[in-house]
């Protein structure tokens, strides 16, 4: 399907739009989700770290209590150095009730400077030393929070890879969706513009192409011309050789024009056996030009299943923006032409004049006039008698139709009749006269007239 502007349909862009928009989603709710676990892990670590931290302090202290009170500096080192199997202490420091350092014990030289209350990488538990309620001094123990640390790095390793991992199957599993989507949005868009008997772009989406051509000609030079061309006597081949071979007719009259117009100009089918052609041309020598070619594309005989056809066609030519201003009047206006073009005798082209307009507005009158006066059954049976001619006895009626119309007085059946017959009114108005014309019979019959 031909299209001026847009690579993708409309859809497809939302598609693609939700699809980045989900995906950045996805992502921001994982991030969000894996920082929450982290930094929950991390304080309920930390916090069960500071409780082992603050028991095993206790215990030191009743321990060292007895060094302290007798100044045993040794003692209360080798009982500080006991600490050395709690992995995580970094220092253990004993003050006397003075304040001044008492005994030590360094696990490492890094934690060895980290003095008291807690800093990021450590952390800090203090202790009071008493014996039998006296005090007698304090006990520092600092830990490290390096494992941690290290232990919540890898959760939040472990948290990426499997976050990553998920967002891997989501992207795939949208990438298959969307493409998915995409494929059954493409073929809606393709059958919602396309003509389904010749694959040519449909009334829609050459409507569409029109709009565009004009809109891109409003202030540029040249000219948009459009060729109405609608086969002549057409229905005749679908009654003579039957619909599926005027399918045929139609697809192979579609190739034909299709030979005539190169892109951007376009040909589509706008309805039963018409077709459009929207050119972009110089000026209404270039639009003859093409009208011309289009109708001897049709002169060569067609190969239907039950033998060749000729296929003529009754062309309408209107041209943007010398005929017409706008894309409803350009469309009528060559509808106008076409119009003409087949009262004059069918195979040819007629090129739109003004005073066409006035013709078409004319008929358009006549037939919204014709439709209220079938509704209001204002139409009147004229019965003319039919004598034999041998006996000089009435043998019966014909019934001629005539319509007095509340403006223009009685219209000739010779203006509207041929406007029924176009309109599909004249099934309506047969049935209307026949049973007219019985309900008259029967009325007669009713008063004795003679038979
Ligand atoms: N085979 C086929 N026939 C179609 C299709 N669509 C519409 N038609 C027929 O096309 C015919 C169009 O008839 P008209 O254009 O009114 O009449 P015509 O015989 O071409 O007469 P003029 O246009 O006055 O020359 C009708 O009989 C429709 O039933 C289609 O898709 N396939």
């Amino acid at each position: 399907m031909p299209h001026r502007r847009q690579a993708t349909t409309p859809g497809q862009q939302i598609t693609r739009t939700l699809g980045v928009g989900q995906l950045v989603a996805a992502v921001s709710a994982l991030v969000f989700a894996g920082a929450f676990l982290l930094a929950y892990e991390w304080v309920a670590l930390r916090g069960a770290l500071a409780d082992e931290t603050r028991m095993q302090a206790a215990i030191v202290a009743d321990n060292v209590s007895a060094s302290l009170m007798f100044g045993d500096r040794q003692a209360a080192t080798e009982m500080l150095a006991s600490l050395r199997q709690a992995g995580h202490l970094r220092t253990a420091v004993l003050y006397d009730r003075d304040g001044k350092l008492f005994a030590r014990y360094v696990v490492s030289a890094h934690a060895a400077g980290a003095g008291s209350g807690s800093a990021v990488g450590t952390l800090a538990v203090t202790q009071a030393v008493s014996y039998r309620g006296q005090g007698l001094g304090r006990l520092e123990l600092v830990t490290s929070t390096d494992r941690i640390v290290t232990g919540l790095l890898r959760y939040a390793g472990l948290l990426a890879l499997a976050s990553l991992g998920g967002l891997l199957v989501v992207a795939a599993v949208m990438y298959r969706t969307r493409a998915r989507v995409a494929a059954a949005e493409r073929e809606l868009h393709f059958q919602a513009n396309t003509d389904a008997v010749t694959g040519l772009p449909n009334r829609r989406a050459t409507y569409r192409w029109l709009e565009e051509a004009i809109a891109e000609h409003r202030d540029g030079d040249g000219q948009v011309a459009v060729l109405l061309v609608d086969l002549d006597n057409f229905k005749l081949v679908n009654d003579t050789a039957g619909h599926a071979a005027g399918d045929v007719l139609l697809q192979q009259v579609a190739a034909a024009l299709g030979g005539v117009v190169r892109p951007p100009d376009l040909v589509g089918r706008i309805g039963g056996d018409e077709f459009a052609v929207i050119a972009n041309v110089a000026d209404a020598a270039g639009a003859h030009a093409i009208g011309e070619r289009l109708l001897a594309a049709l002169r060569t005989p067609f190969a239907l299943a039950t033998g060749e056809v000729f296929a003529t066609a009754s062309v309408g030519l209107c041209l943007y923006p010398q005929d017409a201003p706008g894309m409803t009047e350009v469309l009528s206006s060559a509808d106008a032409a076409l119009y003409r073009a087949k009262g004059a005798g069918r195979n040819r082209l007629v090129a739109f004049v003004p005073e066409m307009t006035l013709a078409a507005q004319r008929r358009a009158q006549l037939e919204a006039d014709l439709r209220r006066a079938i509704e209001q059954e204002v139409l009147l049976p004229y019965y003319q008698p039919q004598f034999d001619c041998r006996t000089g006895a009435m043998v019966g009626v014909e019934a001629l139709l005539r319509w007095p119309h509340p403006e223009r007085g009685f219209v000739s059946p010779a203006e509207f009749i041929p406007v029924a017959e176009d309109t599909g009114l004249i099934v309506e108005l047969g049935r209307w006269v026949l049973r007219r014309a019985c309900a008259d019979v029967a009325a007669w019959d009713r008063q004795g007239a003679p038979r």
